[in-house]
């Protein structure tokens, strides 16, 4: 059943061919992605506003803007959009409730209005994150209102030129001072510069500053702090404050991410964000419930991420569909008409299982959401935090899978358009620089995969002893009763096979440690002998997460016939990549035997033929704008051929047919050889 836009749009004969026969509701499964109906609704409303504001259009593509042109370009949008959304009544009128209006406006404004970065993401982000999830109610009462109305701008600056993951090693100080009821911040040297924060060279005018906490002598770890770091009105660095911008970056170049040192800076006490812990007048320190609650910004924003880098996919899946349901190349069969290449299986094992990994990525991040809202709801009545391992480790373990998959998926996007994805016009290599650093920042995956590890060993403990367990791991208790071989290969079977294979794994690598401590190694060695082997437990373990979570959002989808049958097709289709991908891992551990894995791979082989006629549909339905996709492969109305070459004809250099450069250059070196 085709949707009403598709009925009235104009696409080109290949696309209208994909479109006419759809096996499902694809406004149902749009409606999915927005969270429900009214949302839908309501992010179709914010779009039509923001996309038909020229206030918003770029001059000229950012790609040919210089460096200053780009952040300046991109703050004005940015501005623009902070007072239109606060002011206008039509803006306030759409209705949809703070949260459907926040992840909405986060996908369209990232994606589509700031292509390269947003100089004030921070401030939104991290920024306001800290206000909320780590400030005291009157420090809200405070902060909140300055922050919302763009009164102050500000960012979170944890990192430091010598320092990024281990926050334990950060070396920015914030010393009491009793008599004068202040703190005093400094970078004791070089490598305390703060390095890398979004929004920090040039834009906010405040910083939350992770720095250690000394009180007579004592250093109480890192804590984070509110400092003023440009004056009101004139925005010129404080006195005590050296701050700029670091300089350009693979991408998100318009966000300026900056570098910060503090000589001695004095700020009042009650500057210490102090909804854990605070320090009282006299210098009494009050200890927070446990020590890792001022790492809470950081869980939200891995949270996010996850979010965020499911949109990315969204947008570069629906790209290469697309171009794969238009492009024709080669002959199937000698003679013939050359076929759309989405005809190949080589091509369909490309984009089938990544459009897969969106329904994948969503439903596990919306059920890592809702364990992180479980926690700030137990963090806030006061009770036990008893959840937080299990949200550290599972946060930490998606946000590493996502960012490691998209960002490879996106890969396997663009080289799926061969050349043309290669060029910035496709928005595949924008999309790529934008969600690589996801694999970096909120913590490197290596050493989130390393705390998944420890989780891991930790619970695989507690399970021989017959401990309790939490939610991700509670099937390690069946580890010592079980037997290896799976016997039925339907979801839950080869769910089961992930557990068993993880346990397998745990089981080996508990083993060799604690053979390297028998032999008298210091476990910390040990562990590091070990770790390669842990990281990739950890990822297993992962990848049983997400299948595990695909399968339950199933089982309990109530929406229509069609939507099920497509979205159980999908679910497979993610099963079978995600264990033939691992079929070592499982044939290793026993889980899985060779004349399985093959059965696997012929289920997989027509799978893919099966969701091929569905492949266009399935894209459409996550319902990207064409300003959303920004792409000359992707747009709706496949129109790939006469958009490349519109694109071609702005560059500068086409401007004129000689270009000054050959006068100076060519024509010298043209002539000397005449
Ligand atoms: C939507 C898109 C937005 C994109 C914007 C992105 C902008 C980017 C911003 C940034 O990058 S901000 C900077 C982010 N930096 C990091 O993420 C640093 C990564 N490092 C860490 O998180 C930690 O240092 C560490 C690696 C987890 C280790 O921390 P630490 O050395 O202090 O801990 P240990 O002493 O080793 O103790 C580990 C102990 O603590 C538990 N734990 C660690 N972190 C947390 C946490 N966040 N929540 C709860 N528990 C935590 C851990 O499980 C261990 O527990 P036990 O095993 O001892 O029980
Ligand atoms: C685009 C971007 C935006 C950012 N925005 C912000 C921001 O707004 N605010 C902010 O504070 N920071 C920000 N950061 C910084 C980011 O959080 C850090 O870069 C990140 O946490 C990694 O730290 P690092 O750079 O020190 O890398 P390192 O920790 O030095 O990592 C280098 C290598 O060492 C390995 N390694 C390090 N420790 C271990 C270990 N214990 N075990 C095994 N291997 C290890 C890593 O796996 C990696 O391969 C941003 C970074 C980027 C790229």
């Amino acid at each position: 059943m085709a949707g009403k836009q598709v009925q009235v749009r104009f696409c080109v004969p290949d696309l209208q061919k994909e479109r006419a026969n759809c096996s499902f509701n694809k406004e149902e499964i749009t409606n999915i992605f927005d969270g429900g109906e009214h949302n839908t609704e309501t992010r179709r409303k914010l779009q039509n506003i923001i996309f038909s504001d020229p206030n918003l259009q770029d001059p000229i593509p950012p790609d040919y803007m210089s460096h200053e042109q780009r952040y300046e370009n991109e703050l004005r949008k940015a501005v623009y959009v902070m007072k239109k959304f606060m002011t206008d009544p039509q803006l306030q009128d759409i209705g949809g409730g703070p949260e459907a209006i926040k992840w909405m406006y986060n996908s369209i404004l990232r994606h589509a209005i700031h292509k390269d970065g947003n100089p004030l993401m921070l401030h939104f982000g991290m920024f306001l994150g800290a206000i909320m999830g780590q400030m005291s109610e009157e420090q809200q009462a405070e902060w909140l209102p300055k922050a919302m109305s763009g009164e102050i701008i500000g960012t979170y600056t944890q990192t430091e030129l010598g320092h990024g993951t281990f926050l334990r090693g950060l070396e920015t100080t914030a010393t009491y001072d009793p008599v004068t009821d202040e703190f005093i911040i400094h970078s004791p040297t070089i490598t305390a510069t703060k390095w890398w924060p979004g929004g920090l060279g040039k834009t906010s005018s405040f910083a939350v500053v992770m720095a250690q906490l000394h009180i007579r002598g004592q250093n109480y770890g890192p804590h984070p702090f509110v400092v003023q770091l440009r004056e009101h009105v004139t925005h010129a660095s404080r006195p005590g404050i050296t701050v700029g911008e670091i300089g350009p970056r693979l991408g998100l170049n318009s966000n300026d991410n900056g570098f910060l040192r503090f000589d001695n800076v004095r700020i009042p006490r009650t500057n210490m964000v102090m909804k854990h812990s605070k320090v009282l007048k006299d210098g009494t320190y009050v200890k927070p419930k446990s020590a890792k609650l001022s790492y809470g910004v950081m869980v939200l924003t891995r949270v996010g991420i996850c979010y965020d880098v499911c949109w990315q996919l969204m947008r570069a899946t629906t790209i290469a569909t697309r171009y794969a349901a238009v492009r024709h190349q080669s002959e199937l069969e000698v003679g013939e008409a050359e076929p759309q290449i989405i005809e190949y299986q080589t091509q369909q094992y490309k984009v089938l299982p990544m459009i897969a990994s969106v329904y994948a990525i969503w439903f596990a991040a919306d059920t890592l959401r809702h364990t992180y809202m479980e926690v700030q709801k137990n963090i806030n009545k006061g009770s036990d935090l008893d959840l937080l391992p299990e949200l550290h480790a599972s946060s930490c373990a998606l946000k590493a899978l996502f960012s490691t998959d998209v960002t490879d998926g996106i890969s396997v996007m663009r080289l799926g358009c061969g050349g043309h994805g290669y060029l910035a016009s496709s928005n595949l290599p924008r999309i790529y620089t934008s969600t690589t650093p996801s694999q970096t920042y909120e913590g490197e995956n290596t050493v989130l995969w390393l705390q998944v590890a420890r989780f891991l060993i930790k619970s695989f403990r507690e399970a021989s002893k017959g401990g309790r367990l939490q939610p991700s791991v509670a099937y390690f208790k069946n580890h010592q009763t079980q037997t290896r071989r799976i016997t039925d290969l339907s979801n839950s079977g080869l769910v089961s096979g992930y557990e068993r294979s993880v346990l397998s794994m745990l089981e080996a690598v508990a083993k060799q440690l604690q053979q390297y401590s028998e032999e008298g190694m210091r476990y910390e060695h040990a562990w590091n002998a070990c770790s390669v082997r842990l990281v990739n437990v950890a990822k297993v373990h992962a990848r049983y997460i997400v299948c595990d979570q695909f399968v339950k959002a199933l089982a309990k989808y109530e929406g229509s016939s069609g939507v099920r049958q497509i979205m159980d097709q999908l679910c497979r289709l993610y099963m079978i990549y995600s264990v033939t991908n691992d079929q070592g891992i499982l044939l290793k551990s026993g889980a899985l035997t060779p004349d399985q894995c093959n059965l696997l791979e012929e289920e997989l082989g027509e799978l893919l033929a099966a969701l091929r006629p569905e492949a266009v549909n399935l894209v459409d339905a996550f319902d990207l704008h064409d300003e959303v996709l920004d792409s000359t492969l992707g747009a709706w109305d496949g129109d790939v051929y006469n958009r490349l070459y519109n694109e071609a004809m702005k560059s500068p250099l086409n401007k004129v047919d000689v270009p000054d450069a050959y006068y100076k250059y060519l024509q010298p070196l043209m002539k000397s050889n005449l």
